[in-house]
């Protein structure tokens, strides 16, 4: 196996040296080719994302990234000229998003609820196309635009991929997040292709919930869920919380799926680059080992994702909630028990 290696920036570079140490002790020898982009390539070089470098990076089985953005950099500079210009270009339409509740694990939530979902988020269209623009610029007339390109196409391949997954799981429960009550065009796209698909699947049993609902649901009756699918930004920010109600964002895993495996696939926690705790030992690497769980998984290795999976789970029942761990301490745990295992 061959694997791309982009730490980026913040505390991406502290959890993905973790990542790696769990995935050495789990999976001997992988070949690991490291890509120095983000935030210091750009002050240094002013560069970003250079063809070569997409080009190399399109040759490997896989990617596992840590975090994009720094605040030296304007906002949106790096998010969109590197993280999201790999899940546009390696066609990532499936941006998968698992919300588990650990044993063991705090949640804030009142009582302890079962809470076992995961999001099927669109990831290549949406409103994070760049479709839009700015007119009379620092006027009082200023207008702007960000349009939302909802493509059938693009909607039917993640539906459908969404779909089989329900099938697949022991509830068989889709649940359509949107906003079509106010999204007409794009809402009425997403509904009628859910509606179309689910004639397919007749044991899955399909639901619909506006994502301001959503909101409500997720905090007072989150075992409701099996499988969500969304859109690109509904999914970005459902999937934020769906990570703090499961004991907080630095154990929520994703994975940026190109189904048709035409590029490699991309591994990645759902947080980001945390600036407040960046280089300082603080953060919570969970959420990166959990995403190389998913990537052997999705690599066919699904022995060793378990193996993973377990170690976490075993590690977060003993957690002392107040001290769970530096980074690094947390990593070594991990790795020595996934070695002896
Ligand atoms: N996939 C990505 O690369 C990605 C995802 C989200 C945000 N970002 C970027 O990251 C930067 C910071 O964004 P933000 O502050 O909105 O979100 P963030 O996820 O980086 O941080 C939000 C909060 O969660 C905490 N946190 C995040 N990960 C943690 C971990 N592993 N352990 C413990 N605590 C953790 C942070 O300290 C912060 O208080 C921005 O530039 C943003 O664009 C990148
Ligand atoms: C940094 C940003 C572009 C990204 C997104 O919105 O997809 C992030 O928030 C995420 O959840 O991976
Ligand atoms: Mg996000």
């Amino acid at each position: 196996m061959k694997l791309g290696v982009i730490p980026g920036d913040g505390i991406g570079i502290d959890v993905t040296a973790e990542a790696l140490r769990v995935l050495d002790a789990v999976v001997p020898g992988v070949e690991k080719i490291e890509y120095d982009l983000g935030a210091a390539r750009y002050r240094r070089t002013g560069e970003i994302l250079p063809d070569s470098v997409l080009h190399e990076v399109r040759g490997h089985d896989a990617i596992l990234l840590g975090a994009i953005g720094d605040p030296s950099v304007p906002p949106g500079v790096l998010e969109r000229d590197l993280l999201l210009r790999l899940r546009f270009e390696l066609d990532h339409y499936v941006n998968l998003r698992p919300a588990k509740l650990y044993p063991g694990v705090a949640t804030p939530l009142t009582g302890r609820p079962e809470i076992d979902f995961i999001v099927y988020r669109e990831g290549t269209e949406g409103p994070y196309t760049g479709n839009g623009g700015t007119l009379r610029r620092g006027t009082p007339n200023e207008v702007a635009t960000e349009v939302s390109v909802n493509t059938a196409f693009g909607v039917e391949r993640v539906v459908r991929a969404a779909f089989e997954r329900a099938q697949s799981r022991p509830r068989k429960r889709l649940t359509l997040v949107h906003k079509t009550n106010v999204l007409k065009h794009a809402g009425g796209l997403w509904q009628r292709i859910v509606d179309a698909v689910s004639s397919e699947f007749p044991e899955v049993t399909v639901d619909y919930n506006h994502v301001d609902a959503v909101m409500i649901h997720l905090v007072t009756q989150p075992e409701r869920y099996d499988v969500i699918v969304t859109d690109n930004l509904f999914g970005d920010i459902v999937t934020d919380l769906a990570g703090a109600i499961c004991g907080g964002i630095g154990l929520a895993a994703s994975a940026n799926i190109n189904p048709d495996r035409t590029a490699p696939s991309m591994f990645e926690p759902v947080h980001g680059s945390a600036p407040d705790i960046a280089g300082q030992d603080k953060a919570d690497p969970t959420a990166a080992v959990l995403s190389v769980a998913l990537m052997l998984e999705h690599l066919g290795d699904a022995e060793a994702a378990a193996k993973i999976e377990t170690v976490v789970r075993e590690d977060l029942a003993r957690r002392e909630p107040e001290k769970p761990g530096g980074t690094r301490e947390i990593g070594e745990r991990l790795a020595e028990a996934a070695a002896t295992r």
